[in-house]
């Protein structure tokens, strides 16, 4: 990990810190794009030879009916199913109470406004399953897409192995009554999903994180189809911003959870403390070769860097500009420095609160936006999964008084039908 002292950098040099390298010579986006065009061209054949291809795997059949999921989960330990049941009930509870009714609104006597959430009807679901399989990915996703009561919900997972999903996830499909699971990965999953092929449903809209091809794709289908995108929702990320009451072995440890994602996963350290920055970055040496996933964590670990601040201030600053997908403040002062979060997908509070209780099983949602889209987008929610529709409806009196506004704005804009429309109400034409 690279160190830097705030003060010795320029604004230029912050630019370009808190630049993500996203496929700057256009090499990602050259391989997506002739995906998609063979899925669309080819649907379910292109699918078998991307599996082949990208997956290693001969696919004896596209999908996972409901005995499979079944058999798959057979092997999951009791253990286990109470982990994922609590994952579940908790991430349940917070996406339930997200459903609100909202109140009309009599803007003027006899002028009522309001709106209604209606679920969006065909949504598709991406779940990781490249160098990590993410049944927690299928969770934040399944959840709020029932609690939203979306129609239909297609999943998309790619191939193991043993030509099926693992064991995990069969047994979240089976916890989220989803009765079908599609053997399909990377960019031509969502490509099968924005297009449709003759097994995929074309969605609505597509959700979920993946690597750099899967967020690609889903940027560029939400331009060339009518299927929207949750968010881009790529590589993992994380920024500390940490202080003297700081422990530099918990900061190490959650710099090298969102390493082991994967290579292209970024993890910063804003300081106020070059000794504890000093400490961390030695943890970060001890913990990282007693990982399995090692190799992975320490390109990601190369590909980040620490900043050393002078105050929380300045740290805060760095972390706006960042837009991290999840910021941990690792110091005992944490409430005074929330009110100043600007940027951030999902913030974790104290020394005690590590990023991993979010990715699985806290309540809030791990679907988050990365590479700074932070900036403007929100993690994924009940909301998503929903449109809000506005209603109006307009009284014998509300038409009176609002009447003669609107006919002055239609005559302003010269546009004497819509004029018209409200005038033949009020017989002022
Ligand atoms: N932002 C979030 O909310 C969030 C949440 C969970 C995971 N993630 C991220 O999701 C990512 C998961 O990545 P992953 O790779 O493990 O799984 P993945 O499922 O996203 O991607 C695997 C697929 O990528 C395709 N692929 C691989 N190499 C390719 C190549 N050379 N050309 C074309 N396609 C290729 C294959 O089809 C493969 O099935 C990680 O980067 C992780 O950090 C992000
Ligand atoms: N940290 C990931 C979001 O960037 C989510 C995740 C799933 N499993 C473990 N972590
Ligand atoms: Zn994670």
């Amino acid at each position: 990990m690279r160190l830097y002292n705030y003060s010795d950098l320029s604004s230029t040099d912050i630019q370009k810190l808190v630049q993500r390298n996203v496929d700057p010579a256009n090499e990602i986006r050259t391989i997506v794009e002739e995906v998609i065009d063979n899925v669309q061209q080819h649907g379910d054949r292109a699918l078998y030879d991307y599996a082949k291809q990208f997956d290693k795997v001969e696919l004896g059949n596209l999908y996972l009916d409901k005995a499979d999921l079944e058999e798959l989960a057979e092997s999951v330990s009791a253990e286990q199913k109470a982990a994922l049941e609590t994952a579940y009930n908790n991430i349940y509870k917070f996406h339930r109470a997200q459903v609100k009714t909202e109140d009309k609104v009599e803007t003027m006597p006899g002028v009522t406004c309001w709106r209604e959430l209606r679920p969006i009807e065909k949504v598709g679901l991406y779940i990781p399953g490249g160098t990590a399989v993410l049944p927690s990915t299928f969770l934040m996703l399944g959840i709020p897409a029932r609690i939203a009561g979306c129609h239909e919900i297609v999943v998309c997972s790619p191939p193991q192995k043993n030509g099926k999903v693992n064991a995990f996830i069969a047994y979240v499909a089976l916890l989220l009554g989803i009765d079908k699971i599609y053997l399909a990965g990377g960019s031509q999953a969502i490509a099968a999903m924005a297009y449709g092929t003759e097994s995929i449903t074309k969605v609505d809209k597509i959700f979920g994180p993946g690597n750099q091809f899967v967020t690609k794709a889903k940027t560029i289908i939400q331009s060339t189809t009518t299927t929207a995108i949750d968010m881009p929702a790529g590589p993992s990320e994380v920024l500390v911003i940490a202080d003297e009451t700081a422990t530099p072995a918990y900061i190490a440890a959650d710099l090298l959870a969102q390493a082991e994602h994967g290579i292209d996963s970024q993890s910063v350290l804003v300081c106020t403390s070059a000794k504890i920055a000093q400490e961390a970055l030695a943890e970060v040496e001890k913990q990282l070769p007693t990982l399995p996933r090692a190799e992975i964590a320490k390109l990601a670990i190369d590909n980040s860097y620490i900043v050393v601040t002078s105050t929380l201030e300045k740290a805060m600053d760095f972390s706006n500009q960042y837009a991290p997908e999840h910021l941990i403040l690792a110091t005992e002062r944490w409430k005074e420095i929330v009110p100043f979060i600007i940027n951030a997908g999902s913030v974790f509070l104290g020394n005690l609160t590590p990023e991993s209780v979010g990715d699985y099983a806290s309540g809030t949602n791990h679907t988050l936006p990365t590479s700074s889209y932070a900036r403007a987008y929100s993690g994924v929610s009940v909301d998503s999964f929903v449109k809000k529709i506005t209603f109006q409806h307009i009284t014998r009196e509300g038409i009176q008084n609002i009447g003669p506004s609107v006919e002055i704005l239609a005559e302003l804009e010269g546009l004497h039908a819509h004029r018209n429309a409200v005038s033949i109400r009020t017989n002022n034409n």
